[in-house]
């Protein structure tokens, strides 16, 4: 599923008349038609609504939803918030179609008498504007919009809610705060971003009938449970341990054995054939219970931290995982610095990992073998130089220009979480839910990541894969048999199990 920009759902809509003489008028019929088809499962017969129009497409689409629920018997009163000579083009086509049904509709001359209306009102649908809208919102929207957020009825939103900008990297707007969104087609990148995504409640996508092998590629899209069960490696009958990925962790310390033991025991639950653990001495025997299948190496160690340069104890490895509870001092930045760039094989680099980074990455970017980095936006922000705020606002074209600049594969991680390949190519999961806002959660992610990395000789595959894998086995967990508070990290390890069970009969 694409997730387009404003600018390339134009493309679309023009590839549509240009391809396969899909007119506007037809396209703007069939739009307004699977929405209205999507909420009136949000309507009943008794519930009166106001269907409020405004001057542009989004409008256009207001009056085929509107004449569509009219026809079907439901109580709607339609409101055109902009004066007649605004509504033109495949809009006005269909205002006339709309009045020629023998319906009619309400100018809009005050707030005062829009909110007669609004005080009977149980649902409001929000067709004012789309894709369209410029700058903060003028009056009268802007004052429409600022009454309808302050009333306790359902709010719906036609394709985005009116005001909210389709793109990232724009923060200043007011807009309409709807329940419930009917999203045109594809969703739009603000459908991902954290200051964003709430004006849209929750949201279903209509298919609209363009001509989808017709239309312009998009370079970035959702990566959901019908993706991994397409593209998880089947688990072959004659395979052996070393088919499935021999790889070596590096990281822990002795104050912090926890990441690495997690990691490596998600590692293990995702289906790595081998597994090493490089650590300090002293912190094996407090790792090793939790990871009996794995074998260790111990480094070189000062004051209970990893050190030293030395690498030839970490090749013959299918791949490398570092950084998981490693420390921030000067030694495990040596030592980081070593394996960057005297151990040639993937490498996905986490958490103290991606402290050190920030100063070698010159040293990344001259890497033959590929690099995966899993930040979260602090520790992006910290990579980058740019601030959170920044990072959060714009995370598409950040996490794009860092991927090209350096040749990494990057993991923008969050409640969406974007992931970005060095030619460009993004997918994005919104599997999980706040119960693995939790120290741990990123290293079981790295664990699973890892281990689809060594199973798949597809890097972006497995890293959506893995990302949903550790979204859905939290929303199954907190379904079923946890809280989204009590929820550890470590329950998500043992809940892979029945992740795996059920997604994919492939894995079994
Ligand atoms: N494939 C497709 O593309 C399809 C698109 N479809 C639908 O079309 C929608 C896009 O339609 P669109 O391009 O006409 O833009 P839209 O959002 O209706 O707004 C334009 C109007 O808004 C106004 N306006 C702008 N800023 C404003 C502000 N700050 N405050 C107040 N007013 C402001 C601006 O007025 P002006 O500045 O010109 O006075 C202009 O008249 C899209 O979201 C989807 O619903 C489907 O029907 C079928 C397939
Ligand atoms: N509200 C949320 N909804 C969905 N996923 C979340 C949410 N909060 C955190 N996550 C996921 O949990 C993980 C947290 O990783 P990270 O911030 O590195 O945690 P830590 O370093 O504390 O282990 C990421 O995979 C992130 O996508
Ligand atoms: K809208």
């Amino acid at each position: 599923m694409d997730i387009v920009t404003a600018q390339e759902m134009y493309e679309w809509d023009r590839a549509a008349l240009d391809a396969a003489g899909i007119e506007g008028k037809m396209l703007m019929e069939s739009a307004g038609r699977a929405v209205a088809d999507d909420m009136v499962r949000h309507i009943r017969k008794q519930d009166k609504v106001i269907v409020l129009i405004g001057s542009g497409n989004n409008g256009g689409d207001g009056f085929v939803i509107a004449r569509t629920l009219l026809n079907r018997g439901y109580d709607i009163e339609a409101w055109q918030v902009v004066p007649d000579e605004k509504i033109t083009g495949d809009a006005r086509v269909h205002k006339e179609i709309f009045m020629a049904s023998g319906f009619s509709v309400r100018p809009y001359s005050s707030l005062e008498k829009l909110m007669q209306s609004f005080q009977r009102a149980d649902i409001i649908i929000d067709a004012m504007l789309g894709i369209g809208v410029k700058g903060r919102l003028r009056n009268p929207i802007a004052e429409i919009v600022e009454a309808a957020n302050g009333l306790s009825v359902f709010r719906m939103a036609v394709d985005l809610p009116s005001g909210l900008p389709a793109d990232e990297g724009i923060v200043d707007f007011d807009a309409f705060h709807a329940d419930y969104t009917t999203v045109i087609a594809a969703p739009k990148m603000s459908a991902f971003l954290q200051h964003t995504r709430p004006y849209y409640g929750d949201y279903r996508i209509v298919e609209i009938g363009l001509p989808t092998r017709k239309l312009p590629p998009v370079n970035r899209g959702l990566w959901r449970k019908e993706d991994v069960r397409r593209t998880l490696p089947v688990r072959g009958k004659n395979s052996h341990k070393g088919s499935h990925g021999k790889g070596v962790m590096v990281g822990g310390s002795l104050l912090m054995p926890g990441s690495i033991a997690m990691a490596g025991r998600a590692a293990l639950r995702s289906g790595v054939g081998l597994l090493t653990i490089a650590t300090v001495e002293r912190a094996i025997s407090s790792i090793s219970p939790y990871l009996q299948e794995a074998t260790f190496v111990d480094m070189e160690e000062k004051e209970g931290a990893l050190t030293g340069q030395a690498t030839d104890q970490l090749s013959g490895y299918d791949g490398v995982a570092i950084g998981m509870g490693m420390g921030r001092t000067r030694g495990a930045k040596r030592l980081l610095e070593a394996i960057v760039q005297g151990v040639d094989a993937p490498m996905l680099i986490d958490a103290d990992g991606l402290y050190h980074l920030k100063e070698i990455l010159d040293v990344v970017k001259e890497r033959q073998s590929p690099t995966v980095l899993t930040p979260h936006p602090g520790e992006f922000a910290h990579l980058t130089g740019l601030s959170i705020r920044d990072v959060l606002q714009s995370p598409f074209s950040c996490s794009r220009e860092f991927a090209a600049k350096y040749g990494v594969y990057l993991v923008l991680k969050g409640p969406s979480t974007i992931i970005t390949s060095p030619d460009g190519k993004q997918r994005v999961d919104v599997s999980g839910n706040a119960g693995l806002a939790k120290g741990g959660s990123g290293d079981v992610l790295s664990g699973i990541l890892f281990a689809m990395m060594l199973q798949t000789d597809s890097l972006m595959d497995a890293l959506g894969n893995g990302c949903v894998i550790h979204g859905c086995t939290a929303e199954s967990l907190t379904e079923e048999k946890h809280s989204k508070t009590d929820l550890l990290a470590s329950d998500v390890i043992e809940g892979l199990s029945r992740t795996f069970r059920t997604i994919s009969s492939a894995s079994r």
